[in-house]
């Protein structure tokens, strides 16, 4: 059995805007998250995290935030991007861990739809995808209300 596992760091700060878009979910709120993309910052970790198991290099060498192409783009393209990177390897995803650390919005309404999203997209069991959520402590730029950081592992398994 080959196992590999990959992490995942991503930030976006918030901007204008009334709801933040994380896991594929549209979350209401008073801000937005600023990106080139959707600024779907759960979604870009998770991808991070596969690409990382694989030694795949990252979401920017993939996608430049540099290409038109990727401007407002739904993130969901890069995730199934990494998925099928995984698949074409022989690699299937074991499990998905992902924290958000944000003061607000509060995840917790909201991470059973969030994993069922990326359980949708991936298409792997729900048991197997966790998401979370922390706050700072309102210490630094999360707990200061600036913006929302996320950290990933992901699991990948070949036999
Ligand atoms: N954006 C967030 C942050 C936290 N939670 C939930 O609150 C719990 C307590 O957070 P602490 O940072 O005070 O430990 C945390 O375990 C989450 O359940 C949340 O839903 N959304
Ligand atoms: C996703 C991409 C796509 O252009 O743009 P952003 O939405 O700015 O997101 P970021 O996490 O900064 O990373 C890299 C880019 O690949």
């Amino acid at each position: 059995m080959d196992i590999r596992l990959g992490n995942g760091f991503d930030v976006h700060a918030f901007g204008p805007g009334d709801h933040v878009t994380l896991c594929g979910v549209d979350i209401p709120h008073a801000q937005g998250l600023v990106g080139h993309s959707d600024a779907d910052v759960a979604m870009h970790t998770v991808t991070d995290a596969i690409y990382g198991a694989l030694a795949a290099g990252d979401i920017g060498r993939h996608f430049p935030p540099s290409d038109p192409q990727w401007k407002g783009a739904a993130s969901d393209v890069f995730l199934k991007h990494a998925v099928a990177l995984a698949s074409e390897q022989g690699f299937e995803i074991n499990n998905i861990d992902c924290t958000l650390i944000c003061e607000f919005p509060k995840i917790g309404p909201h991470a059973q739809a969030m994993r069922e999203k990326m359980a949708e997209i991936i298409g792997m069991a729900l048991s197997r995808i966790s998401v979370k959520a922390t706050t700072s402590e309102r210490l630094g730029f999360t707990g200061r209300g600036e913006g929302i950081a996320c950290i990933a592992t992901a699991a990948l398994v070949r036999s």
